[in-house]
């Protein structure tokens, strides 16, 4: 079905295209060769009527003036160096009379020069359009091919993981209706399946479920810490649970509430305020829940956040990188004792009567899956092109291409890494004489704060923390992904090229650590930062270079963000910047949480709970239309002023949290919005 739709819009395309060659072709013979018609002023050229003669052409071989088919089958013809002269009739342009095709041909003199016929411009619109129209067509073959292909290979896939399941765990066949292959990832297959014995009834009633089929080669500790936090942290506030685990030999599956959801990718550029509230609020209540237990998530990033828009239903998955913090604050990296895996299994055991029998409600779900494939068929034949051809504003080329290597520069800032580091011995301890102790890198990279980058020994529930600021960075920037380096060396530099190289010495030095550094860095603003990706357009549009540049056409440029001054970024900046009031539409408490998720030092790191208190998740600071957004702010510090300040209760008493000496944020006194 989505094939034959597919074809039939080339075919229209082609079409299309094929009209409108046509149309430019006989436009262009046209403003070339003016028709003549017994209207028109100008008289038809002595000779245009003369059909019959025969000229020799350049480079041998004879060709008839009514011939046209034949002249257009000369490989090289040779332009007139004289004045050319309309000595022929041809069937290409359309007669006004007759709506026959005619083409004049453009020669010589054959009189003065003797024997040569010269076509200036030979257009045979008939045989360029149909050449066209092939290529257009065997260029739509190979596309529908490529999409073939895929599709193909994803079947592939789709079959491989749906009979590697029923060959290793044939249990799973007797119980369930496995439908699809719904997601994958390093360490597993993730299926939709329904229960057999729900298949009386009708589709939209049965339950669906999300089989998440353990690679054999996953270490089976790892495996049972991810079903030890599901089972006793998910379940509640935002975090996955599990219905059922089935087991056979070496091979493992989780059946956990299937939820549908929408990629991140797709999304994360139209999300307003309120949704990105809405979406922080959700990961930090789920990160809130899951650090009461003293466990650090360790892969908090969006394709491990099941979020449906539509709906507002939010779920943290993917516990299989969790860790839990003993009681000194360091990382329990023992083994589950056998006591412990018993103890789980009991307790798994007693609450079998409970399991499948929630799961999640299969009408809405149903509707859901529906309309969300729609929307991915819609998609998929171009209508997020087309959206976002509409969404984006007009400028010429050359704006364009200005802009765009704006912002390129901006970017090769932001992934400057020095030529001369070594990615393997980027930073070294300042005492030798201690023992080194084993520091977790586990994450995603872009998503590892600078105490992973930075080998720190003693990592807490703040590397979770750091992972929604980038969250939330991306969100605000509408740049995903914000980092994305290749290695943590690079990664370190990311951070350093957004925050400054003294801020990550600082964190460095506090943790016995020396980064080795051959260049300053200065921090960025990261309201302007955010801004200058989201509203690109507006930072660098003509106009405002027009106004700032000098009288030699040139801006200059600042030094230390390498930025046009009037677009300086630095956080401390010196130059005259131009003003973007009232563009924004995230208020400053935004970017001031996200520079409490964002500090580099993790023990001066908001928490979950913290983060929830923050004023930009309180509805008196929603954005009011009409008035800027300084009158507002100012409003919002006299409101504070009035209250005497808002009250924060003591972070929450995580064992790893008593150790973090962090200063107390006071939300009235952000940067004013630029
Ligand atoms: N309950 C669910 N409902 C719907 N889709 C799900 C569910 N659980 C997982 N998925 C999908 O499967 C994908 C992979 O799941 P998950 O992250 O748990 O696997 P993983 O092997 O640990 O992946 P990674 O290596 O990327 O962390 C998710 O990104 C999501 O799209």
């Amino acid at each position: 079905m989505f094939t034959k739709l597919l074809i039939d819009q080339m075919d229209r395309k082609v079409q299309q295209q094929q009209q409108q060659q046509q149309r430019q072709l006989q436009q262009a013979a046209k403003s070339q060769f003016p028709m003549w018609t017994p209207s028109s002023t100008k008289e038809p050229p002595a000779g245009a009527m003369a059909s019959g003669r025969t000229y020799p052409l350049t480079k041998s071989s004879t060709a008839t003036t009514t011939s046209g088919a034949k002249c257009m089958k000369k490989k090289k013809f040779v332009r007139p160096k004289e004045e050319t002269k309309l000595i022929g009739e041809s069937d290409d342009l359309p007669d006004a009379n007759t709506g026959r095709m005619n083409r004049y041909y453009s020669a010589k003199n054959p009189t003065t020069t003797g024997q040569e016929l010269i076509l200036h411009n030979p257009i045979k619109t008939h045989d360029v359009a149909e050449n066209m129209s092939k290529l257009a067509r065997r260029n739509a073959l190979k596309e529908l091919a490529a999409l073939q292909s895929q599709q193909a290979q994803s079947t592939d896939k789709n079959e491989d993981a749906l009979r590697e399941l029923q060959e290793s765990i044939p249990e799973i066949s007797k119980i369930f209706d496995v439908h699809c292959r719904i997601g994958s990832g390093t360490f597993s297959s993730v299926l939709l399946g329904t229960l057999q014995r729900e298949r009386c009834l009708s589709e939209t009633s049965r339950r669906r479920f999300a089989i998440k089929h353990h690679n054999p080669t996953n270490h089976p500790e790892r495996i049972l810490r991810e079903l030890e936090c599901m089972f006793r942290i998910g379940g509640v506030d935002n975090c996955i649970g599990i219905n059922c685990v089935v087991r056979c030999n070496d091979n493992v599956a989780f059946v956990m509430p299937y939820m549908s959801h929408d990629r991140f990718h797709d999304i994360y550029r139209s999300m307003g305020v309120q949704e990105v509230r809405n979406y922080m609020r959700n990961l930090l209540i789920a990160l809130r829940h899951v650090h009461k237990f003293s466990v650090i998530h360790r892969d908090v990033k969006p394709s491990n956040i099941l979020y449906n828009r539509r709906t507002g239903k939010f779920l943290l998955c993917d516990f299989g990188l969790a860790q839990k913090i003993g009681p000194d604050g360091s990382i329990v990296q023992s083994e589950l004792s056998n006591a412990a895996a018993l103890a789980l299994m009991r307790d798994m055991e007693a609450a079998r009567h409970l399991m499948l029998q929630d799961g999640n409600s299969a009408q809405d779900e149903v509707q859901e899956y529906l309309s969300c494939q729609q929307e991915q068929r819609v998609r998929a034949l171009g209508g997020g092109v087309a959206q976002a051809l509409a969404q984006a504003p007009l400028g010429s080329k050359k704006d364009v291409a200005v802009q765009r290597a704006d912002t390129q520069r901006l970017i090769n800032r932001l992934r400057f890494v020095n030529p001369t580091a070594d990615p393997n011995n980027y930073v070294s301890p300042t005492n030798d004489n201690k023992k080194e102790v084993h520091a977790s890198r586990a994450g995603t990279p872009g998503y590892r704060p600078p105490e992973v980058l930075l080998r720190c020994p003693t990592q807490t529930t703040a590397v979770d923390i750091w992972a929604a600021g980038v969250i939330m960075l991306t969100t605000l920037s509408s740049m995903h992904p914000f980092f994305k380096a290749p290695n943590d060396c690079a990664a370190l530099s990311e951070i350093i090229n957004v925050f400054g190289d003294i801020q990550v010495r600082k964190t460095a030095f506090m943790m016995d650590r020396l980064v080795l550094l051959t260049q300053k860095m200065t921090a960025l603003d990261l309201r302007r930062l955010c801004m200058r990706f989201r509203l690109a357009d507006h930072f660098i549009s003509m106009d405002v270079l027009r106004r700032h540049c000098k009288a030699d056409g040139t801006v200059e440029a600042c030094k230390s963000c390498e930025q046009a001054t009037f677009n300086c970024l630095c956080r401390h900046t010196s130059h005259k910047i131009e003003k973007y009031e009232g563009l924004d539409i995230f208020p400053a408490h935004a970017y001031d949480l996200l520079s409490r998720l964002l500090e580099v030092n993790p023990q001066k790191r908001i928490s979950a709970d913290e983060a929830l208190k923050h004023p930009f998740f309180s509805d008196q600071h929603r954005l009011v239309s009409g008035i800027s957004l300084q009158q507002q702010h100012q409003q919002r510090l006299l409101q504070q002023e009035q209250q005497k300040g808002p009250a924060f209760r003591v972070r929450e008493t995580l064992p790893a949290a008593a150790a973090r000496t962090l200063k107390p944020y006071v939300c009235g006194a952000p940067d004013a919005p630029a």
